[in-house]
């Protein structure tokens, strides 16, 4: 849940600096060292709740990084920490070389933070909020530009309450990236928009990024980390249980292949026979018609081959994708939990 303090109208951009030094541009974007955050425990209870315990990771310059974890895994909290919005019971947290508990101005000068929920009123319009927000700032974005980069300057009249969820979505970006941050942290920017919309958001943080922002992106939703995410960590229990590119975190967890494809029938008892003596192949199951074929990286090489070579046509062949879900379950031993995705797509929630 994000608990930003709103500037006026009650949104969620981080306001602006009017001092402090300059960030230190040579250093990592953003260091976070043996993070741990607490919170109080439930009513009545000593004990404090661990929401982030030593979390460590760094981002470089000019890429998406996300933070990857079910719900309550303690994503918010960290990007609450980096942003100066939370104060660390433990650790280092450094945005391009500043502390931000120690020099708040200075950060939020350098950050645009999109948070959860953000809330405008009902009536200003899409423009308005830009240039509002803009005015808070000494050296601002254009906002034209940026009405032209998130999509919305056909809806710059359009109030707040009349937008989709998917438009709200754009706005909050823009409304980010006001200050002219070269740091955006958006967080579970997709969450309640429908498949269109969170592939339409998921170009726009690109867009963005090609701009040169560096992106924190925190996220449940697997496919977004996988498909936006240049490297990542993933957070389960406020502990980082696995960290690499994308492809770095796949292979980590199971180096074999699997392929899936159908034969005729007439060639079904040769196709099987074949592929079961393949130096490449460790396991051949079948499942209806269906043939599941495991081995090396060189599987699919090799039983195309085979079939080729008893002039066998498959009606159909597919490779089975690993995706960060595996590495989940892998690294947790538990299944991931869905339930925020099966509420993340209410009707209406399009662009
Ligand atoms: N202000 C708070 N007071 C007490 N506990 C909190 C507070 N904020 C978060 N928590 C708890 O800390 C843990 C981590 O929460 P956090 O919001 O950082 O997780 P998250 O991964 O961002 O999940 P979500 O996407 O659901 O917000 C959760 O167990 C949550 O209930």
């Amino acid at each position: 849940m994000s608990t930003a303090p709103p500037p006026a109208g009650g949104a969620t951009v981080a306001a602006p600096a009017t001092s402090g030094p300059v960030p230190d541009g040579a250093a990592p974007v953003v260091e976070v060292r043996n993070l741990r955050k607490t919170y109080p425990g439930p009513k009545g209870s000593p004990e404090r709740k661990v929401a982030v315990e030593d979390v460590s990771f760094s981002v470089e310059r000019g890429e998406i990084f996300g933070i990857l974890g079910p719900n309550g895994a303690g994503k918010t909290t960290t990007v609450e920490c980096l942003a100066g919005l939370r104060e660390a019971d433990g650790g280092t947290v450094r945005l391009l070389g500043v502390d931000p508990q120690a020099d708040p101005a200075a950060v939020r000068d350098t950050v645009g933070v999109q948070l959860q929920e953000a809330a405008l009123h009902e009536k200003i319009t899409v423009e308005e909020a830009l240039r509002l927000f803009a005015s808070f700032y000494a050296a601002p974005s254009d906002v034209e530009e940026l009405l032209d980069l998130l999509d919305l300057a056909d809806h710059r009249r359009v109030a707040f309450g009349k937008l989709s969820g998917g438009q709200k979505q754009r706005l909050s970006i823009a409304l980010a990236l006001v200050g002219d941050p070269r740091v955006a942290i958006l967080d579970e920017l997709t969450t309640g928009l429908d498949p269109a919309a969170r592939r339409a958001t998921w170009e726009l943080v690109e867009r963005v990024r090609d701009r040169g922002v560096t992106i924190l992106l925190v996220t449940h939703f697997m496919e977004e980390a996988e498909r936006l995410c240049d490297r990542l960590v993933v957070i389960d229990g406020g502990r980082v249980v696995a960290q690499g590119t994308p492809a770095e975190l796949i292979d980590s967890v199971d180096t074999s292949r699997t392929v899936r494809l159908r034969v005729p029938p007439a060639d079904h008892d040769l196709a099987l026979h074949t592929l079961a003596g393949l130096a490449d192949v460790e396991r051949v199951q079948v499942d209806a018609r269906e043939i599941e074929v495991t081995g090396t990286r060189r599987v699919l090489l090799a039983v195309v081959l085979a079939l080729a070579e008893q002039e066998i046509v498959p009606d159909d062949v597919r490779t089975v994708t690993r995706t960060l879900e595996d590495v989940f379950v892998a690294v947790t031993g538990r299944t991931y939990d869905h339930a925020a995705d099966a509420a993340a797509a209410p009707e209406g929630a399009s662009r």
